[in-house]
Formats: C-alpha cells, structure tokens, sequence
C-alpha cells in the first residue's frame, strides 16, 4: 500500500491553469464538491487539526487558497485523505463564509493585521481583581476588539477572594456589560458555584478567552473544560508575569454543548485596524452626544461636544472615565505615545 502521506502531499497536486484554459484533471477541480466540512480546532507549525464528524483530521492549506488565512474556529472543506489515521494529511481547499472574525494588530500603528479566531459568538475578557492589577484601559481595548469583530464581550472577572469585585466593576457602572466573578476557596480550588454561572454563559456558545498572563485563565479553562489540561503559570512576585507556557490558539469542547477557544498567544489587541470613525460607536454611551460636535470631529479637540455631554450627566455616572478612555484609544490609534495596546 502506498503511504498515505505521501499520496496527498501538496505537491501531487498542481492546479496550473493553462493558456488554453483547458480544464484541470478532474480530481484537482477548484470546486471540490466532494469536500467535507470541517472545523479548525487547532494550528500548529503548517498543520491544521480539523474536527470532521467527531474525529480530528490533520490537514495542510492547498496552494489554492492564495493569502486566506486559516484560523481556529473556520470551517473548511477538506479533500484527500480525510480518515484521520495516524500518518495521514488531508488538504483544505477552501474556507467558508466567516460570521465573525476577531482581527488584532501588534500595535495600534501596526499596519499589518492578524486574523486570530473565526466564526465566535463571544470574547470572554478575563481580568483578575489583584494579582496581577486589573486594567480598565486594557479591558476597553478588548471590548472595542469584540464589538468590531461582531462579538458579544464578556467580563470574567477573577480572584474574587482576594479582592471584592464591585470597584472594578464602577467603571463600567450602568452600561450593562455582561459579567462573571470567580473566586477561590479555602481549599485552594476554583468556587463552584461561580464556575457553574460562567458555565452557563457559555453553552453553546463559541467563546474565546482572552487575559493577560497569570490572571488565571488556565485555571478557569482547566475547571470549565474536564480532561483538558492548560498548563498554569506561577506570578512572578516581582514582575507580576506569570510563566509563558504555550502560544497557539485552540478550540475545546464544552461537555454540554459549545467551544471555549484559548488564545494563549495573545496579550494585547492592537487597534490599527479598527476605522476611528468607528471606535466611537462602540462607546454607545457617547456616541449619543456628537451632534454639537463640529464637522469631521476628532472628538480629541476642543471643540468637541462631548465634554458637554459628559458633563451634564447624559453618559452617567461612568462618562468621564469613559471618555477619557476614548480619547486614550483615540490617540493610541493615531499613533501617540501613552496607550499603547500592553500599557493600557
Ligand atoms: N486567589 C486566587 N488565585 C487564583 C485564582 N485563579 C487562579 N489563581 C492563581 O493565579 C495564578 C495564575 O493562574 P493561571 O491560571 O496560570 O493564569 P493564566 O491566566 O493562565 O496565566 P498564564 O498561564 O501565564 O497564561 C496561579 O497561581 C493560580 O493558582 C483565583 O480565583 N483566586
Ligand atoms: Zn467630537
């Protein structure tokens, strides 16, 4: 028997259209209406795990799909050996039609954008109360990343236990962003009640975790996610960093249905390809107050209508903190030093 590796390699197939325009063998026709659908669940150095009716199939991108990116959470048409046994590789030949795409940059200057998840519903921030310090501009710059992506944010708010999450919470007082609070008990493990509520906000759900190292991000996938084991790190008591223990991103499997995506990798969402005219919009609060503005506003002048908004209450309790976080980003985004994507 052949090996199957070797059958399928990328370079048995070449789809080089000729001048005559004479079409390509059969097997290698562009549409692949044979394909089966797929879902990426993990990226590792050139391979892609595929999830393909309940096994996982490893695969390898086809020339075919030129720059498109193949991220965690797509769904691809894979060809070729699709059995998923040991050795074998199938070919992706084609990604679907997105619903959502979570996009960051390495910094709000950076012009060159990454694609880091597709196809998620919700983008679970996850701030520790103490330990390391939550970060309120950070936390901004995630929900600016979710709304732009079309996800739903939600606040994952952990070690309760060390730190009552009220304060923290005052910052995004009235604008009802959904959240969860997690806590650790005298035994040393994650309280299970409140695992169960974050549980609960996840079902069915393709959610994807995002948190700055040491937050306990592991430690809350490892609770959430049985038999899976991410590795957890130790803060470093001075600088506040826990250990580095894997970068790439990966999709998990809820027991009751629903995706937790893990992004280890990623510590800081870069803006830059987020339009400015539209971060506004997703500061709903103030995006009512812009008719005095002038036209073309930057809302970073002195003439912008937004100081009288805020100051008349009209963005609540929350406006002024929240415009100052605007105009942070704002600025960040045109290239200014101060908010950088890992000092907000
Ligand atoms: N007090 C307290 N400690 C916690 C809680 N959750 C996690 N920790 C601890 O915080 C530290 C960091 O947790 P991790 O789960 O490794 O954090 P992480 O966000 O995955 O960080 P990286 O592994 O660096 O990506 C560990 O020592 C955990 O035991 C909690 O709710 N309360
Ligand atoms: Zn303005």
């Amino acid at each position: 028997m052949p090996q199957p590796s070797r059958r399928y390699d990328e370079s048995d197939v070449r789809v080089r259209p000729s001048r005559k325009g004479s079409r390509p063998r059969t097997k290698d026709r562009p549409a692949h209406a044979d394909a089966e659908i797929g879902m990426v669940v993990g990226v590792d150095r050139g391979r892609w795990t595929c999830l393909l009716d309940g096994h996982e199939v490893t695969a390898m991108r086809a020339r075919e799909l030129g720059r498109t990116s193949t991220v965690v959470g797509d769904r691809v048409a894979l060809v070729g050996d699709t059995s998923g046994d040991p050795g074998t590789l199938a070919r992706i030949v084609r990604v679907e039609p997105r619903s959502s795409v979570l996009r960051r940059t390495a910094d709000d200057t950076d012009p060159y954008e990454r694609v880091i998840v597709a196809n998620a519903d919700q983008l679970a921030i996850v701030t520790a109360l103490a330990d390391p310090e939550p970060r309120p501009r950070m936390v901004d710059r995630c929900l600016v990343a979710a709304y732009d992506a079309g996800m739903e944010p939600l606040l994952v708010l952990t070690k309760a236990d060390l730190v009552s999450p009220e304060g923290f919470l005052a910052n995004y007082d009235g604008l009802d962003i959904p959240h969860c609070v997690v806590s650790r008990t005298a035994q040393g493990t994650l309280d299970g009640a409140a695992v169960e509520l974050v549980r609960a906000r996840l079902h069915d759900q393709v959610t994807v975790f995002v948190g700055h190292s040491g937050v306990g991000k592991s430690t809350l996938v490892n609770a959430l996610v049985p038999g899976v084991d991410r590795a957890t790190g130790v803060v470093n008591a001075v600088t506040g960093r826990g250990r580095h223990t894997s970068t790439s991103a990966i999709a998990l499997a809820l027991p009751d249905g629903g995706w937790v995506i893990d992004t280890p990798g990623v510590r800081s969402f870069g803006l830059a390809h987020v339009d400015p005219d539209r971060i506004i919009t997703y500061f709903p609060e103030l995006a009512g107050g812009t008719d005095d503005c002038p036209r073309g506003c930057s809302h970073d002048e002195p003439d912008c209508g937004l100081d009288a908004w805020v100051a008349a209450g009209n963005a609540g309790p929350v406006g002024v903190a929240r415009l100052a976080s605007l105009r942070r980003l704002l600025r960040s985004r045109a290239g200014e030093a101060g908010d950088g994507p890992d000092r907000g």
